[in-house]
C-alpha cells in the first residue's frame, strides 16, 4: 500500500512512517513542520504542506493515488487549547475536513485517526472504555471528539471506512534511539523528568500533590509510541474488511502516578530526579487509565512494550543523545 501520513514529522507519526516501512508498505509525509521535525521524516517523501491549504492538498492527491491516509496532524496541548481555541478548531476540525475532502475527491476511503482520550473528560468510573460519556473538558478534546463524529456522518454519506485511536499518554522512542520525542517546549511528563535528570530546563514540577490516588499525584496510563503504531496498522488492515467508523482506546490498562514515574527514571537512569511539588495543572483529572479490550479483541492488539521500565529506558536513549 502506498499511505499518506499526515504529521507524519511529529513524534507519533515519524514512528509510524518506520513501522509501515518496515513493514514493506510505501509512505508519503504531508507535514507542516510546525512542530514537526524535517529530521524525523526518514521514511518516504516529505510533501511540506498545510492541512489548511486546500490547494496544495489537491496537488499533493493528484501526484499520487493512495491506498490510505493515517492522520496524526494536529495541535495537540490542552492548556494552549483554552487559550487560542480558533486556531485548535481550524486545524483539528477544518484542516481534517480539507483533508476528507481531498480523499474524496481521488477516492481514497481509508483513514485512521488519532483522537485522544481527552474525548471522555472527566472519568466517571476507575476504567475508561469506548462507552464512557464524551464530555471534553478543553477546545483540544472537543476538537476530536467533532472529527468523529464527522467521520460517522461520512460514513454514512461516501462509504469512509474509518478507525479513531484514542491514545491515552504516548511515550517512549523507537529501540535504537533513531528517532523520538522532540517537542518544544515539551509539556509530557517522562520527557520533562528525564531532561530534568540531564540539567535541561531546570528542576521538574510536579503538577498537585493533593489528589485522591494512592501518593496523591496524578495517574496515567503510558504506552509505547512502537506500540501505537502496531494498533494502526491492525487498524488499517481492520478497515479493508470493516465498513463505517470505528473507535479504539489505546492504553496498558495499568496506571502509573507521577511520583512511580520519577522513581522508575531513578532507578533506569541510576541519577536523582531533581523536583519540586507545585501547584495543579488546571484541567488535569486525577486518574486517566484506558480499557482497550476493544482493541485486543477486534483489532488483535496486545502491547509488547508497555513496561514502564521498557517504556523509560527507550526515551532516556533517546533522549540522552537526540538526533534532532
Ligand atoms: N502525544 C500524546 O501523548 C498524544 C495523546 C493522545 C493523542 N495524541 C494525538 O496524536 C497525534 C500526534 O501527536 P504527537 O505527539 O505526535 O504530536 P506532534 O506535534 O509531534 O505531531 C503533529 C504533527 O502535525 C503537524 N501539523 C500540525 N498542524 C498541521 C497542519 N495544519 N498541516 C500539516 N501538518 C500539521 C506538526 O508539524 C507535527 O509534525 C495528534 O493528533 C495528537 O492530538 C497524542
Ligand atoms: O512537567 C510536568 C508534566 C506533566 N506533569 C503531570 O504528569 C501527568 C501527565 O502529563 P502529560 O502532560 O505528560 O500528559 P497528559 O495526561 O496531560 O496529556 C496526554 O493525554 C491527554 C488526554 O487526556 C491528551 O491526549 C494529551 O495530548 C496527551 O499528551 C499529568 O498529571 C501532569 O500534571 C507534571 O507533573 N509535570
Amino acid at each position: 500500500m502506498h499511505v499518506l501520513i499526515c504529521g507524519g514529522a511529529g513524534y507519533v507519526g515519524s514512528h509510524m512512517a518506520k513501522c509501515l516501512s518496515v513493514a514493506g508498505h510505501e509512505v508519503t509525509v504531508l507535514d507542516n513542520l510546525r512542530t514537526g521535525h524535517r529530521e524525523a521524516v526518514k521514511w518516504g517523501d516529505l510533501a511540506v504542506a498545510d492541512l489548511l491549504d486546500e490547494r496544495a492538498l489537491s496537488l499533493i492527491f493528484s501526484r499520487t493515488q493512495f491506498d490510505a491516509v493515517m492522520h496524526f496532524s494536529a495541535l495537540s496541548l490542552v492548556g494552549e487549547s483554552v487559550t487560542m481555541p480558533y486556531e485548535y478548531y481550524a486545524t483539528n476540525v477544518t484542516g481534517t475536513v480539507n483533508l476528507l475532502r481531498a480523499m474524496r475527491a481521488r477516492d481514497v476511503r481509508r483513514l485512521v485517526f488519532s483522537s485522544t482520550a481527552a474525548v471522555y473528560g472527566q472519568p466517571q468510573s476507575p476504567l475508561i472504555d469506548e462507552d464512557h460519556p464524551k464530555l471534553p473538558m478543553s477546545p483540544y478534546g472537543a476538537s476530536k471528539l467533532m472529527v468523529e463524529r464527522v467521520l460517522s456522518d461520512a460514513a454514512a454519506a461516501y462509504g469512509l471506512r474509518s478507525a479513531a485511536l484514542r491514545y491515552f499518554n504516548a511515550a517512549g522512542a523507537s529501540a535504537d534511539g533513531d528517532i523520538g520525542e522532540a517537542h518544544h517546549p515539551e509539556t509530557h511528563l517522562i520527557p520533562n523528568v528525564l531532561r530534568s535528570v540531564l540539567g535541561q530546563g531546570g528542576r521538574l514540577k510536579v503538577f498537585g500533590g493533593d489528589y485522591t490516588t494512592p501518593d496523591g499525584t496524578c495517574v496515567r496510563d503510558y504506552v509505547h509510541v512502537d506500540d501505537l503504531a502496531d494498533a494502526h496498522l491492525r487498524a488499517l488492515h481492520y478497515l479493508n474488511g470493516h465498513d463505517g467508523a470505528h473507535a479504539f482506546n489505546l492504553g496498558n490498562g495499568q496506571g502509573f502516578s507521577v511520583r512511580e514515574v520519577i522513581a522508575t527514571v531513578q532507578r533506569v537512569t541510576g541519577c536523582d530526579v531533581p523536583f519540586e511539588m507545585g501547584a495543579r495543572r488546571s484541567g488535569d483529572p486525577a486518574v486517566l487509565v484506558a480499557a482497550s479490550a476493544k482493541a485486543k479483541t477486534e483489532l488483535g492488539w496486545e502491547p509488547r512494550h508497555s513496561g514502564l521500565d521498557t517504556i523509560i529506558e527507550s526515551a532516556w536513549r533517546w533522549h540522552s543523545n537526540p538526533a534532532f
